[in-house]
């Protein structure tokens, strides 16, 4: 069957207002191949205006907090992105867990804490350098996800809640630096993901997205999106403009069609 992959750009903190323009941008292009689903998670400050300025994307935030509401200086939480008009939300991202101290426990709170409140979410997981080359990379992986994996109720209102759970499979040592894994590499890791989504969700498992990321581009990433378990991509740097984020999208055009 033909599946419907979803690109999503984390732009990280980079944009200012003058940034919509580029949204629109893609926007457009988006429009026009409504066979791939496609996100934006801008900064914080610009998901309301962002949302205004678009039609056929989501919209998403980078982070949440676990908690509804309180003495959080600095933080936001999970009602407040919806509220903002986002609809998704990236969790657990390796920058945030390198630069803000983000523990696995914490990451799963916030998971459990935008589904609760109506958001979808990408949970972000990878390996360092050193624990690829030590043979580590899935157990580390698989590490992750059995901390990090929300507990969540398989059905709730006849909608099952692991349709708006997707994993990010993100090698630190591929982000932002243009090295990717090779095919083979990824399609091993994203198999043994699937495996553990299954395991620990049953046939649900199989509903729960798997992305890539790290050094996506046009150039390489219809290959990347062929490989078995591939849903989508979530890229970083090439998402900011619409000359770099427009030609994903028309890549990610092409695996649709397969
Ligand atoms: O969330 C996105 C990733 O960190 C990938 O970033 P990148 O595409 O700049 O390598």
């Amino acid at each position: 069957m033909g599946h419907r992959p979803y690109i999503v750009g984390n732009w990280k903190m980079n944009g200012t207002r003058n940034s919509l323009a580029e949204a629109r941008a893609i926007d457009r292009v988006a429009s026009k191949w409504p066979q791939v689903r496609v996100g934006i998670a801008p900064p914080h400050t610009l998901i309301h205006a962002m949302r205004d300025a678009v039609d056929s994307i989501d919209v998403g935030g980078q982070d949440c907090h676990s908690e509804t509401d309180g003495a959080y200086t600095g933080d936001i939480s999970a009602a407040m992105l919806k509220d903002a008009g986002a609809s998704f939300a990236i969790l657990g991202h390796s920058e945030r867990r390198q630069y803000h101290g983000e523990t696995n426990p914490q990451v799963k709170a916030k998971c459990e804490a935008a589904l609760g409140a109506g958001l979808s979410v990408i949970l972000c997981v990878g390996e360092t350098e050193e624990q690829r080359d030590s043979g580590e990379a899935e157990s580390t992986v698989s590490g992750q996800l059995t901390s990090c994996l929300p507990e969540i109720a398989v059905e709730e209102e006849g909608e099952s809640v692991s349709a708006r759970l997707a994993i990010a499979y993100e090698p630190i040592w591929a982000i932002g630096t243009g090295r990717v894994p090779s095919l083979d590499e990824i399609k091993a890791m994203h198999a043994s993901i699937r495996a553990k989504l299954v395991d620990t969700f049953g046939e649900n498992g199989n509903e729960v997205r798997i992305l890539y990321g790290g050094s996506v581009k046009a150039d390489n990433a219809l290959e990347i999106l062929s490989c078995d378990e591939v849903g989508g991509a979530l890229v970083g740097g090439a998402s900011l403009t619409n000359e770099s984020f427009g030609a994903i999208i028309i890549a990610a055009a092409d695996d649709a069609r397969d």
